[in-house]
């Protein structure tokens, strides 16, 4: 069953078409990676489908609702979660402070949102930060606090921006491993990512995106060696 439908999704900002037309199905428990040159509108698509922009046209159904125009706090309480390839954590606020604000909107009773928080936090590898301010996190810590934040609200689906851009590839392993793992517990995930290793290593099937539209859409192995995904993105040395 398809947990996320895109159908014919448009943005436009004044005369610049960011979005054309973009239409997918997502299963449940698909690892669905998106690739595309910058500007192609990949970081628009998310904020399309996770209410942080309204739509042109064209409608977002989730879990069998259709939750377009709905606010990106509705978006994320019925359970799909987006991540940002800025991160913006409260910096003087501890990592459990952090991951506890987004529990809260799970369980209404403190004790019982720090406790879910303090889980999580575990689950992605932070145990050693938790009372430790989150602005002292080195990246690699602030990625993985990213991902706590958007596992404390128990997403169905999880929607990552670049979160192995500003890695080193010793730092890039474990994450990677870690985001197998998310959705080994059964999370819906796409992934915009440029990080090809990791693209290839982790997604099902991947979208190809170029001028706001689709360029192709298939299993990675296939759609890397598409002359037009070569010539648009990826390049010869690829
Ligand atoms: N708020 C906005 N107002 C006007 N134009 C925008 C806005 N957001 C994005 N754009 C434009 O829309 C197009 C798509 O941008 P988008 O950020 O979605 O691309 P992208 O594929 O995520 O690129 P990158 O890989 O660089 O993150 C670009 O031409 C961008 O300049």
């Amino acid at each position: 069953m398809s947990i996320l439908k895109l159908e014919g999704l448009s943005k436009s900002f004044g005369g610049l078409r960011a979005l054309r037309d973009v239409t997918v199905e997502i299963p449940e428990r698909e690892f669905f990676g998106i690739i595309g040159p910058n500007g192609a509108g990949k970081t628009t698509l998310f904020s399309v489908i996770a209410g942080q922009l309204g739509p042109t046209s064209g409608r977002v159904v989730f879990d069998g609702q259709d939750i377009t125009g709905w606010s990106a706090d509705k978006v994320a309480g019925a359970g799909l979660v987006r991540t940002f390839q800025l991160m913006r954590p409260f910096e003087s606020m501890t990592v459990l402070d952090n991951v506890s604000i987004a529990s809260h909107r799970r369980f209404r009773s403190t004790a019982k949102s720090r406790d879910h928080a303090a889980e999580v936090i575990e689950r992605v590898g932070l145990s050693q930060y938790l009372n430790k301010m989150s602005g002292t996190l080195p990246t690699a810590g602030l990625k993985r606090l990213e991902l706590a934040r958007a596992l404390a609200l128990e997403p169905k689906i999880l929607l990552l921006d670049e979160v192995l851009a500003g890695l080193v590839p010793t730092e890039r392993a474990p994450i990677i491993d870690l985001l197998r793992d998310i959705h080994r517990d059964g999370v819906t995930v796409m992934f915009v990512e440029h990080i090809m290793a990791a693209v290839m290593a982790l997604s099902e099937r991947l979208l190809v995106m170029h001028e706001g539209a689709e360029l192709t859409l298939g299993v990675p192995e296939d759609v890397v060696q598409d002359p037009r995904v070569v010539e648009a993105y990826l390049g010869e040395d690829f």
